[in-house]
C-alpha cells in the first residue's frame, strides 16, 4: 500500500519538492526534472535518464557525476511529455550534445523520440539510447522492455561521458551495454497507486507472477512459489541462456529488489546466484544488490547480468556519486550549486490575428474543449478499470489530464487567434501535461489537425473537416506505428475517418457524416475486445486483455461520438 500523500494527483510533484530540498547541495530542480551541479573538469556529453515516477531510485536518484546529468521525471508509471524531456535536455547540455535514455515504453519513445527532433531544430545534437533487457517480454529483443537493466546500461552511458568521450562514442557504449544485459524478474504481490484502494493486480496466494513488469504489469504467468534458493537457480538458469552473442565469462550483475522485498531476502538469494555463477566458470564483477529500480511497493525482484568486455568493466566498475548510487575508488568533486537557477526556454512564436470564420470556429473550439473536460472527468474511473485489465490503469487519468490541461491552455490562447492556433496551442498542453502513450498522441494528432486549418479562410467545408481528421489519424499512425488491429485507438480511430470521409464526399453535411462515423467508431471501440493487442504496455499481456476492449479506442471513440454534438 502507498500509505502516504497529500493529493494523489499531484504525489510526483510532491514528492519531488523533498527530494530536491534534501540534495539541494548538488541537484537543481528545472521545468521537467532534475540535473546535477557537480563540476566537470571539462564539458561531457548530457546523459539523461527518465520515465515515470514509481521507479526511485530510477530515475532521479542516478544523477550525478559518473552517472547521469540530468533526469526527466513523469508522473506514476507515465512516461514524461517531450517538452519536459527538452527542457532537462536543454538544461543539462554542455555544449557537446544529449543522450535521452529510458526503458523501451510506447510512450518514453515517442516522447524523448519527439524530444530529440525538437532540441536538433534548436541547434542541440541529441540521441536516444533505448534498454531493452527484460527477457520475458518478447522473443524479439527489440521488443523488450526495460527494466532493472536501466542501471546497467545508465551507469555505462555515465561514465563513457565521463571519460570525455564524444557523443557518438557514449551513444555506442549504451547501445553495446544494452545488447549486452539481461534481465528475468518475478513478483510476489502488486503495487498500489497512491489514493487507490486496491493493488494493480494480485499474484495469487501462493503463488509468484514470473516475467514481471515495473508498472504494476503482471508477470507473463504465475507460478508456484519457490524457495529462495529455487528462485536462485531459476533466474540464474533462464538469464544465461539468453546469454548475447560474444558473451564471455565476466559479468556485472544486479539482484534487483522492487519495493516492499528486503535487502536480507535480495542478499539470500544473492548468495545463491553468486554460487550457480561461479558453478558455471563466471567471475562478477562488483555486484549491486538493493533497490535500483522499483515499483511502487510491489513485492518482488529480479536478475541483471551484463557480459563484460574491457570497456564494459571499465565503465561498469568506474567511479559515481548520485543519491542513490555511490561507488567511489577515489574521491569525487562535491557540487557546487554552480548552475543557474533559470531553465533555459524554448524560443516563442508571436500568435497572429486570425480572420472572423477563424475567431468564430475557435470560439466553438473552446466550447468543445470545455464539454470534452466534462465528458472525462465522468469517464475517467471507467476508462481506468478497462486500462487496468493488461495495462496499468491509468487511461483514464492520463486523458482527464489531457483534456484539463488542453483547456487550459486554450482557455489562455488570445481571443483574436484562429481555430488552428487554439487547438495547437491545446494539443501542446495535452502532450505536455499528460504525458504517456495516449498524451503524446493526441498532443500530436491535435497539432497535426490544426496545421491543416486556415485561420484565414472565410468559411469551413465538411471538407476540411475530414482533411484535418485525416491528419490527426495519419499523425497518431506515423507517431505510434500501429496497425489496424494491433488493439489501439486506431481501432475505432481509422473506421471513422474512413466512414466521414465516405459521407462527405456522397455530399452529407457534416453533422450527419459525423454522426455516422462516431457510431461506427462506437462499434469499432467495442470489437477489440476480440483482439489481441500487438503494441504497447498490453502486448505482453495478450491474452489477459482478451474479451475487454482497448481503453485508447474505447476513449477515442467517446470523444468523437461528444465532438459530434457539437455540430448538430
Ligand atoms: N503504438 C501505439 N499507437 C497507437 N496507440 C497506441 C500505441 N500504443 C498504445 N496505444 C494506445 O494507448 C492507450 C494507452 O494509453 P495510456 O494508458 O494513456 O498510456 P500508457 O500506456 O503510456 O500509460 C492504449 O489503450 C492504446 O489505445
Ligand atoms: O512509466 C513509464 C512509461 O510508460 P509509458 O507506457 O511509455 O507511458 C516509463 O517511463 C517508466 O516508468
Amino acid at each position: 500500500m502507498t500509505t502516504l500523500f497529500n493529493d494523489p494527483a499531484s504525489f510526483m510533484e510532491d514528492q519531488l519538492a523533498g527530494f530536491l530540498d534534501a540534495f539541494s547541495d548538488r541537484l537543481h530542480g528545472v521545468d521537467g526534472g532534475v540535473v546535477s551541479t557537480a563540476p566537470q573538469p571539462s564539458p561531457e556529453v548530457a546523459v539523461v535518464v527518465g520515465g515515470g515516477s514509481g521507479h526511485y531510485p530510477a530515475f532521479s536518484g542516478l544523477v550525478g557525476p559518473g552517472l547521469a546529468h540530468g533526469a526527466v521525471i513523469g508522473n506514476i508509471f507515465t512516461s514524461p511529455s517531450a517538452s519536459r524531456a527538452c527542457s532537462v535536455g536543454r538544461a543539462a547540455d554542455n555544449g557537446r550534445g544529449v543522450i535521452f535514455t529510458f526503458g523501451n515504453y510506447a510512450g518514453d519513445t515517442m516522447n524523448f523520440g519527439l524530444a530529440t527532433q525538437r532540441l536538433a531544430a534548436e541547434g542541440i545534437d541529441a540521441r536516444v539510447v533505448v534498454v531493452t533487457d527484460d527477457i520475458a517480454s518478447a522473443e524479439e529483443p527489440e521488443k523488450r522492455r526495460g527494466i532493472a537493466g536501466d542501471l546497467t546500461v545508465f551507469k555505462v552511458l555515465g561514465a563513457a561521458a565521463a571519460e570525455g568521450l564524444d557523443i557518438d562514442a557514449v551513444e555506442a557504449a549504451g547501445n553495446h551495454a544494452n545488447t549486452m544485459t539481461r534481465t528475468l524478474g518475478v513478483a510476489f504481490s502488486g503495487c498500489t497507486m497512491p489514493g487507490a484502494e486496491e493493488p494493480l493486480f494480485q499474484v495469487p496466494e501462493g503463488h509468484l507472477g514470473l516475467g514481471l513488469g515495473i508498472h504494476g504489469e503482471p508477470g507473463i504467468k504465475d507460478v508456484p512459489m519457490l524457495r529462495a534458493e529455487e528462485l536462485a537457480a531459476l533466474f540464474v538458469e533462464r538469464v544465461v541462456a539468453e546469454a548475447p552473442a560474444g558473451a564471455g565469462t565476466r559479468v556485472a550483475a544486479v539482484l534487483n529488489g522492487l519495493g516492499t522485498t528486503k535487502y536480507e531476502e535480495l542478499f539470500l538469494v544473492w548468495g545463491t546466484v553468486a554460487a550457480l555463477l561461479r558453478d558455471r566458470g563466471y567471475e562478477v564483477v562488483q555486484p549491486e544488490i538493493g533497490e535500483l529500480v522499483t515499483s511502487l511497493d510491489m513485492g518482488g525482484c529480479s536478475l541483471t547480468l551484463m557480459w563484460l568486455d574491457e570497456d564494459l568493466e571499465r565503465w561498469w566498475t568506474a567511479d559515481a556519486y548520485t543519491p542513490a548510487f555511490k561507488r567511489v575508488a577515489s574521491a569525487l568533486p562535491a557540487g557546487t550549486g554552480a548552475r543557474t537557477s533559470v531553465t533555459p526556454q524554448a524560443p516563442q512564436a508571436e500568435i497572429p490575428v486570425a480572420g472572423e470564420t477563424g475567431q468564430d470556429l475557435a470560439a466553438r473550439v473552446r466550447t468543445a474543449a470545455a464539454d470534452l473536460a466534462v465528458l472525462l472527468e465522468e469517464k475517467s474511473e471507467e476508462l481506468g478499470r478497462i486500462d487496468a485489465v493488461a495495462g496499468d490503469g491509468d487511461h483514464g487519468r492520463g486523458m482527464l489530464r489531457g483534456i484539463l490541461a488542453a483547456l487550459a491552455a486554450v482557455e489562455q490562447v488570445p481571443p483574436h487567434a484562429g481555430a488552428s492556433q487554439v487547438i495547437r496551442a491545446g494539443g501542446r498542453a495535452w502532450a505536455d501535461d499528460a504525458g504517456g502513450t495516449s498524451g503524446v498522441l493526441w498532443g500530436a494528432a491535435l497539432e497535426a489537425a490544426a496545421a491543416t486549418l486556415d485561420d484565414d479562410a472565410d468559411s469551413y467545408s465538411a471538407q476540411d473537416a475530414a482533411a484535418a481528421v485525416r491528419a490527426f489519424q495519419e499523425s497518431m499512425q506515423q507517431l505510434g506505428r500501429a496497425r489496424v488491429g494491433d488493439k489501439t485507438l486506431l481501432d475505432s480511430l481509422v473506421p471513422f475517418v474512413e466512414t466521414l470521409e465516405v459521407a462527405v464526399v456522397a455530399g452529407d453535411p457534416l453533422a450527419t457524416a459525423w454522426s455516422e462515423a462516431s457510431a461506427e467508431a462506437t462499434r469499432a471501440a467495442e470489437t477489440t475486445r476480440d483482439l489481441r493487442p500487438a503494441v504497447g504496455r498490453a502486448r505482453p499481456l495478450a491474452e489477459k486483455s482478451l474479451g475487454t476492449p482497448d481503453a485508447g479506442a474505447v476513449s477515442m471513440a467517446m470523444i468523437l461520438h461528444r465532438l459530434g454534438e457539437h455540430l448538430r
